[in-house]
C-alpha cells in the first residue's frame, strides 16, 4: 500500500509548519523524512497517523483518500501502526501482552513468533522496565507490526538507543520491514541513519521538501550544496566566478576543478570534499589551525586571511608551523548557484 501526501500545508496559529508537501511513500519501501529540528517531520507523521487534523491538502492510501480537510478518521480507524522514540509500551502489561494487544483473539499464538523475530525469544513474561532500551524498542516494533498494518509510521524509533546498538537495531529493523513488505515512513534527523535504512529519503528544510530521492541519487546529484554537504560530508566554500575559474578565500581555483556544468551565476557555493584537496607548501599560503592524525592520514584545518576555515584530509606529512596552498582535484567540485 502506498502512502501519498498531496499538497499538504499546516500551521499552528501563526507558525507555518508545512508548505505544499507532495510525495508518495511507495509500497513495501522504507521512506525517511530527514531534516533539522523544527522542519516539520513530526507534524507530517502526525497528520498521517490522525493525531492532527489535515488543514490543507490530502493524504491517500493506494490512491484512496484517507484524510483531507473534510474527513479525519481517528488513529485507531486508520490502517497504520505507530512506533515512537520511547517505544511507549504499556508498563503494566508483559511484553507478550503488549505484542498481543492489537491482535484478534484467534491470532494470539503469533506472539511467540514475533518475540523470536525481533530477538526477544524467552522474554515475553517480562515487563517493559525489565528490558533494556533497545529491547523495549524491539518489543514496540513487534507490537506495531503484529496486527499487519498497511503502513508503519516511526518517529525517531532508535533515538533513545546507544549508538552501537542503534546501528544493529536499525539494520535488523530494515530486514524485518523489507521481509514483511511493510510500507514505512520513518522520521530521523540523522543523515547517516537515513542512508543506512531508507530506500527513499525526503529531505526537508523549513516545512518544505528540498529533494525526494534514493540514497544513491542524493549522493550522485544533490539538489543543493546543503544537501550535498549533509550526505557526502563535504564542506561548502563560497566563491565567485572569474575568467579562469573561481575566486575563493583560499585562493583561485581553475575551472577544471569543477564536476559537470557550472551554473551561470556570479555567486557560487562550491561543494568541496576534504579528501579531494592537495596541499602544497607556500609561505604566502594558509595557516594551519589544527592537525589530527586519523588512521592512515591527517585531518588538517587551514585558515584563510579572513578567518574562514577549510578542512583537508591528506596522507602527506603536514607541519603546524608551515603554510599551505590548497587545490581541489580536477573534476572534484560540485558547483551550485548561491541561493
Ligand atoms: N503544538 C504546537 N504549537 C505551536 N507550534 C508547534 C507545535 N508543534 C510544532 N510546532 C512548530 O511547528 C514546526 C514544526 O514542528 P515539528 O515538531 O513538526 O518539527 P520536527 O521536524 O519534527 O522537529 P523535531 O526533530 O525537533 O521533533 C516547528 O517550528 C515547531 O516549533
Amino acid at each position: 500500500m502506498s502512502l501519498e501526501f498531496r499538497h499538504i500545508a499546516h500551521a499552528y496559529g501563526q507558525v507555518r509548519a508545512l508548505e505544499d508537501i507532495s510525495f508518495t511513500a511507495p509500497t513495501g519501501e522504507i521512506t525517511c523524512l530527514l531534516g533539522a529540528s523544527g522542519c516539520g517531520k513530526s507534524t507530517l507523521l502526525g497528520l498521517a497517523a490522525g493525531l492532527l487534523r489535515v488543514q490543507q491538502g490530502s493524504i491517500l492510501i493506494d490512491g484512496e483518500v484517507l484524510a483531507d480537510e473534510r474527513r479525519s478518521p481517528p488513529p485507531e480507524a486508520r490502517p497504520v501502526g505507530l512506533v515512537f522514540q520511547d517505544g511507549a509500551l504499556f508498563p503494566h502489561m508483559t511484553i507478550a501482552a503488549n505484542i498481543a494487544f492489537g491482535l484478534p483473539k484467534g491470532r494470539r499464538g503469533e506472539v511467540t513468533d514475533w518475540l523470536a523475530q525481533v530477538g526477544l525469544a524467552g522474554l515475553g513474561a517480562r515487563y517493559p522496565h525489565q528490558l533494556s532500551g533497545g529491547q523495549q524498542q524491539r518489543a514496540a516494533l513487534a507490537r506495531a507490526m503484529a496486527p499487519g498494518p498497511q503502513v508503519l509510521l516511526m518517529d525517531e524509533p532508535f533515538a533513545s538507543v546507544d549508538i552501537v546498538l542503534r546501528r544493529k537495531l536499525r539494520r535488523d529493523c530494515r530486514i524485518l520491514l523489507r521481509t514483511r513488505g511493510a510500507t514505512t515512513v520513518l522520521v530521523t534527523h540523522d543523515p547517516a541513519e537515513a542512508l543506512d535504512i531508507a530506500d527513499r529519503i525526503a529531505v526537508m528544510e523549513a516545512g518544505r521538501i528540498v529533494q525526494f530521492a534514493t540514497p544513491q541519487e542524493l549522493h550522485d546529484a544533490p539538489a543543493s550544496a546543503a544537501v550535498g554537504a549533509m550526505f557526502g560530508g563535504a564542506q561548502i566554500v563560497s566563491g565567485t566566478r572569474n575568467e579562469g575559474g573561481f575566486s575563493t578565500a583560499f585562493g583561485a581555483w581553475p575551472v577544471d576543478c569543477a564536476l559537470g556544468d557550472v551554473p551561470d551565476a556570479v555567486a557560487l557555493d562550491l561543494l568541496v570534499h576534504a579528501d579531494a584537496l592537495d596541499l602544497a607548501e607556500d609561505p604566502d599560503g594558509l595557516r594551519v589551525r589544527d592537525c589530527h592524525v586519523q588512521g592512515k592520514g591527517v585531518r588538517v584545518v587551514l585558515v584563510a586571511a579572513d578567518g574562514t576555515e577549510i578542512t583537508a584530509e591528506t596522507a602527506e606529512p603536514v607541519s603546524i608551523d608551515r603554510r599551505y596552498r590548497v587545490m581541489p582535484h580536477a573534476g572534484s567540485l560540485r558547483v551550485f548557484a548561491r541561493t
